[in-house]
């Protein structure tokens, strides 16, 4: 069977460090180059603290696919940047796989859309960790029992966006189930703005940034003389590699978009 030949954008970065390790050490992917902002024409064997690599550092992502045709592009860099490379990644024929989080959905809708014309398939995975995943399932199964929810979504303090992809997608998910409601008291009112947290639906977000965190979720339910605590965490960057295998697994045989990692898990 060929290699599946994928870029890494963002290979210097937390996760992207990962996912270099988890190509280089995955029998049948072949680490075909990796997109930087800078470094162009040194090799990923030549940053520090990378293994052995002769794999090429782009720059320029026209000059990365038109040299190297790959078949996945896995991005994770920035909003701003991920969209760019996903669309272009989808333009030359290569299917994304994105870590990267703080796509609008207006950003989702166009990808979807260029996944229709393309015939392309492309995964938008806000957490690719399998607890993350069952913790967004299990909470959108108690919210049709709870309506009253928050989320807690706690973050290392580098993390640029906020609210956190998961907890966004984890609020969507509850949307789909829960009957509408706006929580609390109808008077409240918020003598310091933003102490309510950020508002989804009627539910509160709450973003923490502190050092020493990697990546926290808890979902709270509460309703008559009870309480419900779903919780996540991610203690290193490792959990989410068998997540970002198996969507590199699934997306070379789709032809779709996939936002979020609860479709293609069994
Ligand atoms: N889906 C998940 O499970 C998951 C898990 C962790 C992080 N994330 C998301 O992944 C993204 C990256 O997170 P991180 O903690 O690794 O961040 P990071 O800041 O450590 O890494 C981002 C990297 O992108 C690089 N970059 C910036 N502009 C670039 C460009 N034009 N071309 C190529 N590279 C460029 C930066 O040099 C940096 O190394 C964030 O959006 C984060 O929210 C998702
Ligand atoms: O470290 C981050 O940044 C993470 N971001 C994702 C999010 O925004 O949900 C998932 C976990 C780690």
């Amino acid at each position: 069977m060929d290699k599946v030949r994928i870029i890494v954008a963002g290979p210097r970065g937390r996760m992207g460090r990962e996912a270099v390790k988890l190509v280089l050490d995955t029998e049948n992917y072949e680490l075909a180059g990796v997109l930087d902002y800078k470094n162009e024409g040194k090799t990923v064997g030549e940053l520090d603290g990378f293994p052995a690599s002769e794999a090429k550092i782009y720059t320029d992502i026209h000059q990365c696919f038109k040299e190297q045709n790959p078949d996945v592009l896995i991005d994770l860099t920035t909003p701003e940047v991920g969209m760019e490379h996903t669309v272009t990644a989808l333009e030359y024929g290569v299917r994304p796989v994105v870590g990267t989080t703080g796509f609008t959905s207006g950003d989702l809708d166009k990808l979807e859309g260029l996944c229709k014309q393309t015939g392309l398939g492309c995964i938008i995975a806000p957490n690719f960790a399998v607890g993350a995943v069952l913790m967004m399932k299990f909470s959108q199964m108690a919210a049709k029992y709870f309506q009253d929810v928050e989320i807690i979504e706690l973050h290392h303090d580098q993390k640029l966006d906020a609210p956190s992809g998961t907890a966004v997608k984890t609020a969507e998910m509850i949307a789909s189930v829960r009957e509408e409601k706006r929580q609390g008291h109808p008077n409240e009112k918020e003598t310091l703005p933003g102490a309510r947290g950020a508002d989804i639906d009627g539910m509160r977000v709450h973003s923490v940034r502190l050092p020493g965190l990697i990546a926290h979720q808890q979902v709270l339910f509460g309703s008559d003389g009870q309480t419900l605590t779903i919780r996540h965490d991610s203690y290193n960057r490792a959990s989410f590699m068998s997540g970002v295998k198996l969507a590199v697994d699934t997306v070379v045989k789709s032809s779709t978009l996939v936002y979020g990692l609860e479709n293609i898990i069994e």
